[in-house]
């Protein structure tokens, strides 16, 4: 893994411009490893993310006795999958702080049945997991709170599933419905298992990757709008023989506000128009502030706005909560006062990252209003230095990043990062990546 100073000083640039290869997608890299484990078949997975995320999800998959092989240097895998039961039955789960882990293995092996215990850094501990436990207990499954009733570390031992009919509430994280979903097929062995979603859903484009990937591996969903999925009974996972991972449409975020903020033409290669990950959707808003946006098959590319600054915008961001970060950044750089609505999910993530968010903008100068579900942000006449603190939260060093552009140049302002390796959870090399487009105007 990488190694960061302690804090990292970043010098202000004025012009961002060039291209960077995006590392594969963290949302599709765990949900493909985890599929490619359960289904029958070998599966060659090309350009897995390398991060602590994925790296907590293929170390389960391991002591879970699952087979997998790591192509010489490279990011491919061939993962050798058990075809719906793990071998191992009893394990003791690190999850570090990775949602796309703890959630979908805890239903899975909730269903598959064992004796398990899943437990992660400080932070898991305060993430909520209670709606999924609920939802998997009623029908039979066995999970116990070992710590804090509602949250991880939890103890899973064999339970009896029945399940036809699951209910699960979709507004804390869409993450619950996402581990039903996946570990539906393994219930539906006789009769079909509907899941009903009781409430909001939030974040429903990651529900597209599940269903998405959920296909790939053999098994159709049938749904009713966002109110109710099912499985019909019989259907298994069978390995699609090859799967190629795109690259993480969030963090192409940081690159394409980059090249709207301070320039461009700032090109992320990995990702398109074709995507299937909702965050590619923060180009609209890109757009919608006035920056010009081009995408191919596999690549996108923001320029700034050639007649003046960023027009401030005022939106929902519901459906992209991680992109929305980068706006908010990007939104010091605006020629007003922007609002981010819907984004109340930002409080159980890797922090409080309204609160966080909020300080974080005030040492710049900005003027910030947070509210319960929202944040309104005033930009100040000039950026001033600073040095950012980011709560063990990778988004939180990677959209602070942006401060250094254009406006804080003329400041002469210098931000700091501080602990600026916790990038590692999503994209270890993402400094380098930043430097790289700012060319010797950082470090
Ligand atoms: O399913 C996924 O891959 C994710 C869903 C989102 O979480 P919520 O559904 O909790 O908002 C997102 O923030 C997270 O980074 C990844
Ligand atoms: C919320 C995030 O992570 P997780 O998958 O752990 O929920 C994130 O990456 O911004």
């Amino acid at each position: 893994m990488k190694r960061y100073p302690h804090s990292l000083d970043l010098q202000p640039a004025i012009h961002a411009k060039g291209a960077v290869r995006l590392p594969g997608s963290k949302s599709i890299s765990n949900r493909t490893l985890l599929l490619a484990a359960l289904s029958e078949g070998t599966t060659h997975i090309h350009e897995l993310l390398a991060s602590d995320d994925t790296h907590v999800m293929l170390m389960a998959l391991q002591k879970l006795g699952v087979r997998w092989e790591q192509i010489g240097e490279s990011q491919d895998y061939i993962v050798h999958g058990v075809g719906g039961v793990f071998p191992t039955h009893q394990a003791d789960l690190f999850m570090g702080n990775a949602g796309t882990a703890i959630r979908p293995l805890t239903a899975a092996l909730a269903v598959t049945g064992g004796d398990y215990t899943l437990h992660g850094v400080a932070r898991m501990h305060e993430r909520p997991i209670g709606d999924l436990v609920d939802a998997l207990n009623a029908v039979g499954a066995r999970i116990e709170y070992t710590g804090e009733p509602g949250f991880p570390p939890l103890h899973i031992r064999r339970g009896l599933i029945r399940a036809r009919q699951l209910k699960v509430r979709g507004n804390v994280s869409s993450q619950f419905l996402t581990a039903l979903l996946m570990a539906a097929p393994l219930m539906a062995r006789e009769e079909a298992v509907t899941i009903e979603v009781v409430g909001e859903l939030i974040s429903k484009p990651y529900i597209e990757i599940t269903l998405n990937l959920m296909r790939r591996f053999g098994v159709e969903v049938r749904r009713d709008g966002w109110q109710a999925f099912t499985v019909e009974a019989g259907q298994r996972y069978t390995s699609p023989g090859a799967i190629h991972v795109e690259g993480d449409a969030s963090s192409a975020s940081y690159f394409l506000a980059a090249g709207a903020i301070a320039g461009g033409p700032v090109r992320v290669i990995g990702v398109g128009r074709d995507s299937i990950q909702g965050d590619v959707r923060f180009v609209d808003a890109l757009e919608r502030m006035g920056a010009t946006i081009t995408m191919g098959d596999n690549w996108i590319e923001a320029v700034a706005n050639a007649n003046g600054p960023l027009r401030a915008i005022d939106a929902d961001f519901n459906h992209i909560p991680d992109a929305a970060m980068t706006i908010a950044v990007a939104a010091l750089f605006a020629d007003g006062t922007s609002t981010l609505r819907n984004i109340g999910s930002w409080r159980v993530k890797e922090t409080d990252r309204l609160a966080a968010m909020a300080t974080e903008l005030r040492k710049l100068g900005a003027e910030v209003e947070e509210g319960a579900d929202y944040l309104r942000i005033t930009p100040p006449a000039t950026i001033l230095p600073a040095a950012i603190d980011t709560y063990d939260d990778h988004r939180m060093a990677m959209c602070f990043s942006l401060a250094a552009l254009t406006g804080a140049a003329r400041a002469g302002a210098r931000i700091r990062i501080n602990d600026p390796k916790c990038v590692a959870k999503t994209f270890p090399d993402y400094f380098e990546a930043f430097a790289s487009i700012t060319k010797d105007e950082l470090f």
